[in-house]
């Protein structure tokens, strides 16, 4: 009798979820056009503020990402309310369709794997999302998300141009790790024996947004993901 197939098998074909490593999950083209220029338009309004990106200053040199975040505002190497390295205004709330795309993505990738006793898919509750733009020329070098005290999935979507990511190891910054291109509409799911994986952005790749997906230059990837804090 031929072994049936498990989910994530390498050859699981088309579109569907691949499992890069045990616990990180590639969804090819999740969001549609029309989703990911809803998306676009909303990175355009939390950029009118009250916080607008930045690079974050990492030991003395800022960041080539521009980052804007809801929920909690994100600084190396802690969470606050309040942007304190920008203009120390609060950030706007957690918008609640960014908890149910996040609860989706891991129904959607059949997210199996407690992260706390007791929590599963259907209580994930993100609350902060770290809205980054890369331009042509910007990268973000491979680093750990470790600065929230929960161990629940980061959900990532992109929008506009493709980039090479770098998924690695739990161990150091270096091999092993594979590259895979996040293109537009892309979702990448990291959590359980992945979540604390190096992992980073190489680079961009030059003209591949697609028409009507609301970018035309740059990429913008936003990570949703549970600080683990109160209040
Ligand atoms: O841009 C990406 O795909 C990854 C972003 C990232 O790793 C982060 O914001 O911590
Ligand atoms: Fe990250």
């Amino acid at each position: 009798m031929p072994e049936t197939p498990a989910l994530f098998d390498a050859d699981f074909g088309g579109d569907g979820p691949r499992e890069i490593v045990p616990g990180a999950v590639h969804v090819p083209g999740w969001l549609d056009l029309p989703a990911q220029r809803w998306v676009a338009e909303q990175f355009r309004s939390w950029s009118a503020g009250p916080v607008p990106p930045r690079g974050a200053m990492v030991r003395g040199h800022e960041m080539s990402v521009r980052t804007v975040c809801l929920g909690w505002h994100w600084q190396p190497y802690r969470y606050t309310r309040e942007a304190t390295d920008v203009n120390g205004h609060r950030v706007l709330d957690m918008p609640d369709w960014m908890v149910r795309m996040g609860r989706r993505a891991l129904a959607d990738v059949a997210w199996s794997t407690p992260w706390e006793a007791g929590r599963d898919v259907a209580d994930y509750t993100p609350d902060t999302a770290l809205a980054n733009f890369y331009d042509e020329n910007a990268r973000m070098g491979m680093h750990q998300d470790k600065d929230e005290k929960s161990l629940a999935p980061v959900v990532s979507v992109s929008v506009g141009e493709a980039c090479t990511f770098r998924f690695g190891n739990t161990g150091n910054r270096n091999r092993p790790y594979q590259d895979l291109t996040l293109a537009s509409g892309d979702l990448f799911v990291f959590g359980g024996p992945a979540r604390l994986a190096y992992h980073g952005v190489t680079r961009i790749l030059p003209d591949t947004a697609p028409a009507g997906c609301g970018v035309a230059d740059g990429r913008i990837n936003i990570t949703l993901r549970e600080t683990g804090l109160d209040g």
